[in-house]
């Protein structure tokens, strides 16, 4: 049976006039990065305040490891709010410090962790500056740091990555799946989907106050294929498209590709060799699908034959817009 460490059970929450959560389960893996996604105003905020009893649901309960969500659980659970608030007259050690002191730590073992996490942030040279004299990104390595470092069981963030440059994302990534590895559960809350692709492994789409998806994304994203193969090939594309014709739909050839694409297939053709070319098709079910691949076999020299499996974010569009 599977672990989870955080059950969500038919939670509901009303503001006057709103429905912000309309009976929203879900259930966390213990050691799992799990998403959550959304429209703006979808309830994702909502949802992750009553995991930190900031507010409490109206219908519904929350579990943590196996039981009823209590008071004493929070200081088991680190959060990183999307407002973020430092003290911008203090100086940044002393704010981390601070931090670190509520949390429970003592104030050697909060030195030791916190100089580990500013070498590994190259924020160290900042320690004695004020919180004001920091930049967004940097701010918010410190708010990052001084949420993860008494290692919570449970890690929230909301929307880590925003005001991050791509190098920084990268960093944080990398720390996340760390802090998963060392035994941590995270969840977050995010719209930038390929962060979502890099670094979940379940999710689950809140649309309206409404949970409309979870599972494990690479299950959901196979779920999802629309029957999309392409195939790689050497060959006469016109001999192709003749013997593929009555079993399958061409949806792109290789002049369709975006520019990227093209150039990683012009890449990979071999001196003396002419082109990699590529058609991509849509097949009706797995029978057709062994013709397409006997017949393109046939006519031409097939190199690759591949499923396209949808993106998170071309899943999260049609979901919100209900054609999936
Ligand atoms: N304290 C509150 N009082 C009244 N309405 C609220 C309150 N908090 C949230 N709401 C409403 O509940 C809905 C869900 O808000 P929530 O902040 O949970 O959305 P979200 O999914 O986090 O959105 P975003 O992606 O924009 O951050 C919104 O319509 C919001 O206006």
């Amino acid at each position: 049976m599977e672990d989870f460490l955080l059950r969500v059970e038919h939670v509901s929450k009303h503001y006057s006039g709103h429905t912000a959560l309309d009976d929203v389960s879900l259930d966390i893996p213990r050691g799992s990065v799990y998403g959550l996604l959304g429209p703006n105003g979808a309830g994702k905020t909502t949802l992750i305040r009553i995991i930190n009893r900031i507010t409490a649901p109206d219908e519904g309960r929350v579990l943590f490891d196996g039981r009823p969500l209590a008071s004493a659980d929070v200081q088991r659970i680190g959060y990183l709010p999307e407002e973020r608030g430092l003290y911008k007259k203090m100086k940044v050690g002393e704010q981390a410090l601070f931090f670190a002191r509520l949390k429970g730590l003592s104030r050697a073992e909060a030195v030791r962790r916190l100089r580990v996490w500013f070498d590994r942030f190259d924020i160290a040279s900042w320690w004695n500056r004020r919180v004001e004299e920091l930049s967004k990104g940097m701010a918010q390595k410190v708010q990052f740091i001084v949420t993860v470092l008494h290692e919570p069981e449970l890690l929230i963030f909301d929307e880590p990555f925003s005001g991050f440059d791509p190098i920084n994302a990268n960093l944080l990534k990398e720390e996340i799946l760390g802090l998963r590895d060392r035994g941590a559960t995270v969840i977050f809350s995010t719209h930038n989907m390929s962060s979502v692709e890099e670094v979940c492994d379940h999710i689950t789409l809140i649309d309206r106050s409404r949970n409309i998806l979870s599972g494990a994304v690479d299950e959901i994203r196979r779920r999802h294929g629309q029957n999309l193969f392409r195939l790689e090939y050497r060959g006469d594309e016109a001999a192709l498209r003749r013997a593929l014709t009555g079993r399958c739909e061409v949806v792109a050839s290789g002049g369709d590709l975006p520019a990227e694409e093209a150039a990683v297939v012009l890449h990979a053709s071999t001196e003396g060799l002419p082109e990699l070319q590529s058609l991509t098709v849509h097949v009706a079910d797995d029978a057709a699908l062994r013709g397409v691949i006997a017949a393109a076999n046939e006519t031409v020299a097939l190199r690759s034959f591949a499923e396209q499996i949808p993106s998170m974010n071309d899943i999260f569009i049609r979901a919100v817009d209900g054609s999936l």
